[in-house]
């Protein structure tokens, strides 16, 4: 029986094999049918496949096609553009030259001015238009020409000896010579009333330096990156009238002279103001001057009565310890000296600057004893020296940049053209290697200099270029304004 059952269980067994045989057998006859259905189409696959495959190599190269005419299109709208910007310029210098519109400052409209014109322009020495008071003589606000000017009323002459003709003829020669010296941070002298004696300045509208420091409200406008930029750009201005053969001293350089514009550029003003007036009238203006401001006068000069470039790198060093401290000028020397002997700079740092770098503040201020010392020869010099250290305090002052102001989105430096103090439209690279804006360079070049603006060294020709990659990331920027 035993024998029997397992007989019986062996072949149930057998009898389920055998069906999940068939059935695996059935399954592998369908794959196989599937399979070679699919061989069937494979070579019809294929070729879609490589059919594919040539038309996106098709796609591609049209791409590139594409994007290379794009770029082509972009080169030459933007050429047509920049030609379109200019020829409007050229159509309105044109314009203005033809219907001879007075809101074209030229020189040549100041020259020979009348008294008439002065005292229109001054609505007759108006108290509310004086400006303020200096050693030769008072400043007024006024119209000449439609521009706003400011008119320095210098004292009459006094000397019964020379014809009022003389004086006139050489006072307008001195003049024409002045107003042809033009730096970004020069005051530019329009023009005279040889007449009244009068000289006719660009009107700066920020007051000057001194205004700020001598009033603890407005110190606090001036933070220490502008400071170091108003140094900068000072003792710029300063090398470019010592390599100036018409007029190359200043001779009194002071805060009051240090004008700001609205962007808080410095306009050093007076310059060559001494030759203007004579010998006699220089030693009594100095007299009588404000004891303050002999304190910005080089000892040596005022023994000798002679002005050199070291006087005013002795200035120079004046005007940087009144920035430092915004203390009265001697007063700061001598503080300045004893806090750096016993390391203690930051107790007399003007605080309403913010907070100085102290390793800055410290070049600046060893900087300033420098080029206050006593005797001439151990000042140091200007360019290799003082400018040597200076200049690579630039990047540091780049956030208070001279256009940008608080709230207004910041306007990257290199846009800003040097000459004319404003973001450019047709940046051109000069032979010094600094961009300009074109007209602006081409004025300087069409006003006789063949130097640079910015490093005043001769330049080898005046050749511009045009500064495409500046030109594009200028348009790009106000793109995305
Ligand atoms: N171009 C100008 N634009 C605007 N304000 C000016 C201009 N020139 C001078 N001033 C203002 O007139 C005032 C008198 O200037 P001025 O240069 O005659 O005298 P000072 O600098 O005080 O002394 P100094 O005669 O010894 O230089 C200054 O406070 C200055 O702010």
């Amino acid at each position: 029986m035993d024998e029997i059952n397992r007989t019986k269980e062996i072949e149930e067994l057998l009898l389920r094999v055998r069906r999940e045989t068939e059935t695996m057998k059935n399954q592998h006859d369908e794959i196989l049918k599937e399979l070679q259905l699919i061989e069937a189409q494979k070579p019809a696959l294929e070729r879609q496949l490589s059919e594919a495959r040539c038309s996106e190599r098709e796609l591609e190269d049209k791409i590139v096609q594409a994007v290379n005419l794009l770029i082509t299109f972009k080169g030459t709208r933007d050429e047509l553009q920049m030609e379109y910007d200019s020829s409007v310029r050229k159509i309105n210098r044109y314009r203005a030259l033809q219907t001879e519109d007075p809101s074209v400052i030229s020189p040549a409209h100041f020259f020979g001015t009348s008294f008439s014109d002065i005292i229109e322009a001054t609505e007759n020495f108006k108290p509310s238009q004086k400006v303020g008071e200096g050693r030769y003589g008072s400043v007024f606000k006024g119209i000449l020409n439609h521009n706003k000017v400011a008119i320095k009323m210098l004292p009459s002459s006094g000397s019964q000896s020379d014809s009022e003709f003389k004086i006139e003829a050489s006072m307008s020669t001195q003049v024409e010579i002045l107003s042809r010296v033009r730096h970004p941070n020069l005051v530019t002298l329009f023009g005279a009333c040889p007449e009244s004696r009068s000289l006719i300045y660009e009107y700066i509208d920020n007051g000057s330096l001194e205004d700020y420091l001598s009033n603890p409200a407005k110190a606090c406008s001036l933070p220490w990156q502008t400071r170091i930029r108003i140094a900068i750009e000072t003792c710029a201005a300063l090398m470019f009238l010592h390599a100036n053969s018409s007029c190359n001293v200043h001779g009194n350089l002071k805060p009051s002279n240090i004008l700001l514009d609205v962007h808080f550029v410095t306009k050093i003003s007076e310059f060559g103001i001494s030759n203007l007036v004579s010998q006699n009238e220089n030693c009594l203006n100095l007299y009588t001057s404000d004891p303050k401001d002999l304190e910005y006068i080089d000892p040596e000069s005022l023994e000798t009565g002679e002005l050199t470039p070291e006087s005013d790198v002795f200035s120079f060093g004046m005007v940087l310890l009144r920035l430092l401290t915004a203390r009265a000028a001697r007063g700061a020397l001598r503080d300045v000296k004893c806090a750096l002997e016993r390391g203690k700079l930051d107790s007399i740092l003007d605080m309403s600057a913010g907070e100085w770098p102290l390793g800055i503040a410290k070049k600046l201020a060893n900087l300033a004893l420098k080029c206050c010392e006593n005797d001439s020869m151990d000042r140091p010099d200007l360019v290799s020296q003082v400018w040597a250290i200076l200049e690579p305090m630039r990047e540091l002052c780049s956030a208070s940049s001279s256009v940008d102001s608080g709230s207004k989105r910041k306007i990257p430096s290199h846009f800003v053209c040097p000459i004319i103090q404003d973001v450019m439209t047709d940046p051109h690279i000069a032979g010094d290697g600094y961009t300009y804006e074109a007209e602006a360079i081409q004025g300087w070049f069409n006003s006789g200099h063949k130097t640079s603006p910015m490093t005043n060294l001769m330049l080898d020709n005046c050749d511009l270029i045009p500064n495409y990659a500046l030109y594009y990331a200028i348009q790009e920027w106000h793109q995305t304004a």
